[in-house]
């Protein structure tokens, strides 16, 4: 599978223990990330992550043109829902794009502990079936 990590500033510790809880179902899949997430939780984790823009310089709408390409099966992003983030609109339009492509997202911690799980019990082996039939 391939799981996407995005972390707003006040939930990158959350990210980075959740990820290191979690690293033994997490090294079995492709990680990537927006450029700040992924910078810590490799630190932190050792994992491979693949990191793309800083969210602020386009790293959500690298990951959503991903999503669009059917590239990612599920998106944790821990979102802060208490401070306003400058770049709203690209964060509406991955959560917009996860909704379109049926992509499974978590927006906050029990919800990826759920998929997390789901995906270490095989619960989302259907995206590798969509995916082998998708013409993009
Ligand atoms: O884009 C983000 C949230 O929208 C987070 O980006 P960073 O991981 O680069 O901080």
């Amino acid at each position: 599978m391939n799981i996407a990590l995005i972390a707003h500033d006040k939930k990158k510790d959350l990210m980075v223990d959740f990820c290191i809880s979690y690293s033994a179902i997490l090294k079995k899949h492709n990680i990537c990330a927006t450029g700040t997430t992924g910078a810590v939780v490799a630190d932190a984790t050792g994992l491979p992550v693949k990191c793309f823009l800083p969210g602020i310089d386009g790293g959500d709408q690298q990951i959503g043109a991903r999503i669009a390409y059917n590239e990612i099966d599920a998106v944790l992003f821990f979102r802060d829902p208490l401070t306003q983030q400058k770049y709203e609109p690209n964060i509406d339009s991955l959560y917009r794009l996860c909704d379109v492509h049926n992509v499974p997202l978590a927006t906050n911690i029990a919800t990826a502990e759920l998929l997390i799980m789901g995906i270490e019990n095989g619960d989302l082996d259907w995206r590798e079936y969509v995916n082998s039939k998708r013409i993009v």
